[in-house]
């Protein structure tokens, strides 16, 4: 484990230095994994695990025979190392429970009467065991109860993955039967191809969790990417103006340099004029959105949103639902202007530069 210095604050955290992924080979080299659900974290989860030489198998409801065929396509053998999912449990000493939310609720009786002594249990989000006076998961004594938790898409656990980078996770542990599971969920963490582990809990993973998707990650982002560029056409201003003004400079341009080195980096590569507007107007939206921010806070912790989500996501019609809410953002005027944007963006070759030569180094920072 790692003390690194977070703003101030100190944490304890692990890299692929202090777990590297042959110790998490060792700690799990006689472990058969099950990957139950073949939709977006499972199949990262489990190429990953393969790939880093763990021994997988996955469990997939042939109901959902696209999610079945995905993992026949990317090398799962049916009868070999693709089962439906009773079988896939009773087969693994590791069950990484990763169906929706409100379907792992729908399934849990599958899984509970086919788990081994010892078995590690594991989620990928603390939704499942903290609200389980609402899911009816509970645990059996004898296995561990594990989390590991991606933070980001599972398209991105998997690419970055591929590109040698990795996305960060949380890890947790809310039952030890087998005295290892702390080692189990380091192992696993790695064995996914984690960036770098920080230590949770499962009640705290699924507060932050349905807090930042709602807000800035997703709900908040488009919202506000909206209600600008809904301003902008009012007020006359083209589509390919308005998209550009909102989405396209963020993403092609700004929000790299806050990945690349901070808010402060990103300011300081902009005109004096956009910094000065920007500095001034942050607080303005910071006072506007703390309310949201807080009421979004607190139907997290009453539990408002948890009810809505196995309501409504597990009703039976919900994918059409779904498409239908999907579709009309994408129909939207917004996104087609976005689309069309995206269609014009030059796929020319990287230019050489002459050797010595500078200017790629940004101005503000250290
Ligand atoms: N999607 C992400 O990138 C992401 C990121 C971090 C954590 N998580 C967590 O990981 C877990 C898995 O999420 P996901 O988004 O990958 O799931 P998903 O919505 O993609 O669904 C996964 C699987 O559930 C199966 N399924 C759905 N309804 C079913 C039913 N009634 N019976 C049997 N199988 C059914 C589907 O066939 C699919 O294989 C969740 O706990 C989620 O909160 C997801
Ligand atoms: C990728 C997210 C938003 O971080 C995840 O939490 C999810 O639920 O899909
Ligand atoms: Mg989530
Ligand atoms: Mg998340």
């Amino acid at each position: 484990m790692a003390i690194i210095d977070f703003g101030g604050t100190k944490e304890t955290v692990v890299t692929r230095k202090e777990f590297s992924l042959a110790k998490a080979r060792k700690v799990l080299k006689n472990e058969t994994i099950a990957i139950i659900g073949y939709g977006v974290q499972g199949p990262a989860q489990a190429l990953n695990l393969r790939d880093n030489g763990f021994n997988v198998i996955v469990g997939q409801s042939k109901k959902f025979m696209k999610d079945w065929n995905r993992a026949k396509k990317d090398g799962f053998k049916p009868g070999e190392t693709l089962f439906e999912i009773e079988e896939a449990v009773s087969k693994a000493t590791v069950v990484q429970y990763l169906l929706s939310d409100a379907a792992q609720k729908i399934c849990w009786p599958q899984i509970k009467r086919n788990l081994q002594e010892g078995a590690a249990l594991y989620f990928s989000h603390g939704f499942s065991i903290v609200y389980s006076d609402l899911t009816k998961i509970i645990a059996p004594e004898n296995v561990d109860v594990i989390l590991v938790a991606p933070k980001g898409s599972g398209l991105n656990v998997r690419r970055n993955f591929l590109s040698g980078a990795g996305i960060n996770s949380s890890f947790a542990v809310h039952q030890d039967y087998t005295g290892n599971a702390e080692e189990r969920c380091m192992a696993l963490g790695i064995g996914i191809g984690s960036g770098y582990l920080f230590p949770t809990t499962f009640e705290k993973e699924v507060t932050s969790d349905l807090v930042g998707e709602r807000g800035i990650l997703m709900g908040a982002l488009a919202g506000v990417m909206e209600a600008q560029y809904d301003v902008l056409r009012k007020n006359g201003h083209s589509p390919s103006e308005a998209f550009n003004e909102t989405v396209e400079e963020l993403t092609q341009s700004l929000i790299r340099l806050v990945d690349e080195n901070g808010m402060d980096w990103m300011f300081g590569n902009c005109s004096a004029t956009a910094q000065r507007g920007a500095l001034d107007w942050a607080p303005k939206f910071k006072k506007a959105t703390m309310p949201v921010f807080k009421d979004l806070y607190k139907a997290v912790k009453n539990k408002d949103e948890a009810k809505r989500v196995l309501k409504v996501c597990g009703a039976k019609n919900y994918k059409e639902r779904l498409d239908k809410e999907l579709q009309a953002i994408h129909d939207s005027e917004m996104w087609q202007a976005g689309a069309a944007s995206r269609s014009l963006r030059p796929k020319g070759k990287a230019k050489e530069i002459a050797k010595g030569t500078k200017g790629i180094g940004g101005r503000a920072g250290n």
